[in-house]
């Protein structure tokens, strides 16, 4: 048994990417991408160079390699990636998932699970490597590796270690996947928004942090539990930073268009005798459960579905905030990434607590060498 078949297939895929490499001037022409060996590969399909039953059964009829219109890489294997995974092939959202990571004998065992889901999901392609050649020419790349948030850590003491592995991860994805889209998950995940941005130099539009989208959705649903109303049916935003400051706009909660707040004023105040502001404190404290909001994002960008996402955006000239800093506010997210952000209109006190989180993760972003 040999695995060279699958290997060079593998490299095929690459010599397309190597294309885009020449088109942005850079050094790895197609010929060289083309026999570049993908070490550590890990692709399934055996072959033999004698007859097959394989060989026996079928013949190739076109010498064209497929082309992947949709491939979805994931960086991070641990729980939240392979959340993000199985989301993503249970939705049928991509025709191949490459998934990266650097414990191996990890990455094999889980994607060899995914693999076993296959028949039931009908997803053509799943490829997985500790080398980032593997994830060339994905349209859309999700980063949930990083440093693990020790117990007690606030978020933001996290930013330091991680900084030092999302080097040497966005020089990877940029070398083999110069045209795809970032969604960021890793914590915290703001600021590491930021840094994927400044070390990839893509254009804005095309790095997404997906910060507070998990924090809505659970927002939705718990007020959604309070008044026996599915969650889709209450609207409500949770913006600013994800994690232990983000900040529920009260103002803006509404069942069918009617405000929480014109019912009773003191909606989400500490003078509520109903404790409205207990639903937030309830948010922060869920942590894993609703990740799948991530195959949420990549179904609305894949498939250019327009539709609005608290996400972690660059924030610099809305709510009078001057700092170059990302923060939750909703997108109308599309196949170019960000499309639109929405000019929200904050009353003056949830104005300040955006600016107030603006300043904050300013300076920590400043000291940062990246
Ligand atoms: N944004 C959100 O809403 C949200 C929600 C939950 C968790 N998170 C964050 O997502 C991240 C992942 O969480 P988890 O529970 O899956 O953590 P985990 O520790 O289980 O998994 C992280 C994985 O990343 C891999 N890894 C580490 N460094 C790497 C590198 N340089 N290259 C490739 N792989 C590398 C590890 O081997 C591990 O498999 C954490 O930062 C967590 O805080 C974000």
């Amino acid at each position: 048994m040999s695995w060279t078949v699958p290997v060079v297939r593998a490299s095929q895929r690459v010599s397309s990417a190597g294309a885009n490499f020449l088109c942005l001037g850079m050094a790895l022409c197609p010929s060289q991408a083309a026999h570049m060996p993908l070490k550590g590969a890990w692709l399934f399909t055996p072959v033999s160079k004698m007859t097959t039953v394989k060989s026996e059964l079928v013949e190739r009829f076109t010498s064209e390699e497929p082309v992947h219109h949709s491939k979805v890489s994931i960086i991070g294997t641990g729980s939240v990636g392979m959340a993000c995974a199985t989301s993503i092939l249970l939705k049928g959202l991509s025709d191949e998932l490459a998934l990266v990571d650097l414990d191996e004998g990890k990455l094999k065992g889980k994607t060899m699970d995914l693999q076993h889901f296959r028949p039931f999901v009908k997803m053509p392609n799943i490829v997985c490597s500790k080398d980032y050649l593997v994830i060339a020419n994905s349209s859309l790349v999700i980063i949930t590796a990083g440093a693990r948030q020790e117990k007690g850590e606030r978020r933001l003491n996290l930013v330091q270690r991680n900084v030092a592995i999302f080097k040497l991860m966005i020089s990877s994805i940029v070398q083999y996947s110069p045209l795809c889209k970032l969604i960021i998950v890793s914590n915290p995940v703001d600021i590491l928004t930021y840094v994927a941005w400044k070390l990839s130099a893509f254009s804005k539009n095309r790095v997404v942090g997906s910060s507070c989208n998990l924090d809505t959705a659970r927002f939705r649903f718990l007020i959604g539990q309070k008044l026996g109303i599915h969650s889709e049916s209450c609207h409500g935003w949770i913006l600013r930073e994800h994690g232990d400051s983000s900040v529920p706009v009260w103002s803006g909660v509404n069942i069918a268009g009617f405000p929480l707040k014109d019912l009773n004023s003191d909606t989400g105040t500490h003078k509520d005798p109903e404790q409205w502001k207990n639903v937030h404190k309830e948010v922060i404290a869920s942590a894993y459960e609703i990740i799948k909001m991530k195959a949420d994002l990549t179904e609305s960008i894949l498939k250019n579905l327009r539709r609005t996402h608290p996400v972690s955006t660059i924030i610099r000239g809305l709510c009078g905030i001057d700092e170059e800093v990302f923060l939750n506010i909703p997108c109308v997210l599309g196949e170019d990434g960000i499309t639109n952000l929405i000019k929200i209109k904050l009353p003056p006190e949830e104005e300040a607590h955006l600016k107030e989180s603006a300043k904050t993760l300013w300076e920590i972003q400043k000291e940062l060498k990246l």
